[in-house]
């Protein structure tokens, strides 16, 4: 199946403002079962953006948690016998209340387990976005992956699969790149907002992951929380580039420069196509 092409029509600039000040207003709890690596980071990340993050990933908690929780980010970049335990708990609790949850399958592909893994989550109950890098998504619709988490590929080379995915899961589907590519399998909007040194630190995906769990506590079309969750984030991460040195700096920030956003220069800034 070829990507679809219908231009953007419901995702506009004002849309995405309103769905900050959305998430700014609501604070929604955004339940985290994610890496290692990450972990930290994502939580400062959206309380910079302004959710509220509880990082419950243990089998006991996390079925509970999802009930209560906003929105949930499930995210396989370091699986454990009892972090992937509790991904199907929480899972199961995003289905029972009704819960939007979110998959970053980081390394999908590249790792058989944690390939399974995602695949036996998506089995269960349809999450609201997949979010991941462009190998991540071909490797869910049968390619070979990236490089460990490193993504190969283009997003745009991913929207065949992306579309394939979010037709059979009804979901909607989010590509990161240097042109971010977002479907729900008929419509197609891209973000060419971001920075390069997105690339030079890590979790970068991981912290957009968390956002557009957070984005879809709060904004009812899951395509405009997706696009309003990069829009966001690549918008702070071109300010941040204005004040940084490098990396470190860099990464320091960007969440400044998110808590710093304010609506209108998102509808300002933003660069849909
Ligand atoms: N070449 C690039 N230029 C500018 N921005 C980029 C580029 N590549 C990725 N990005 C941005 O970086 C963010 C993370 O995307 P990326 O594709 O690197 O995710 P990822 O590989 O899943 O990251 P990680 O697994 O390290 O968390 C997105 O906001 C995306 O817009
Ligand atoms: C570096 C790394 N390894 C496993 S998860 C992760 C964070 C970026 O995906
Ligand atoms: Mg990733």
């Amino acid at each position: 199946m070829s990507a679809p092409s219908t231009p953007v029509d419901t995702v506009d600039p004002g849309g995405l403002a309103a769905a900050l000040s959305a998430l700014r207003e609501g604070a929604p709890l955004v339940q985290c079962l994610t890496n290692v690596v990450v972990a930290q980071w994502t939580a400062n990340t959206l309380l910079a953006a302004g959710a509220s993050p509880v990082m419950v990933d243990n089998p006991q908690e996390a079925r509970a948690c999802a009930g209560v929780a906003g929105g949930v980010l499930v995210n396989v970049g370091t699986p454990q016998e009892e972090t992937a335990a509790a991904m199907t708990e929480a899972v199961a609790g995003a289905a029972e209340a009704g819960t939007p949850w979110v998959l970053d399958p980081v390394g999908a592909g590249a790792l058989a387990w944690r390939t399974r893994i995602a695949h036996d989550l998506l089995g269960r109950h349809a999450p609201a976005v997949i979010r991941g890098n462009a190998s991540e998504i071909l490797a869910l619709d049968g390619g070979t992956g990236g490089k460990g988490v490193e993504g190969v590929d283009a997003a745009e080379d991913a929207m065949p699969a992306a579309t394939a995915l979010a037709h059979e899961l009804g979901c909607v589907v989010a590509v990161s790149g240097r042109v971010d590519h977002v479907t729900d399998g008929e419509r197609v909007v891209r973000v060419s907002n971001g920075s390069p040194l997105l690339t030079k630190v890590t979790g970068a995906g991981c912290a957009l992951g968390a956002l557009m769990a957070g984005f879809t506590a709060v904004v009812a079309d899951r395509l405009v929380a997706a696009t309003a969750a990069t829009a966001v984030f690549t918008l702070a991460a071109e300010a941040a580039q204005r004040a940084a040195r490098g990396p470190g700096s860099f990464a320091v920030a960007l969440l400044d420069e998110l808590d710093r956003l304010q609506p209108a220069a998102v509808a300002d800034g933003v660069r849909l196509s």
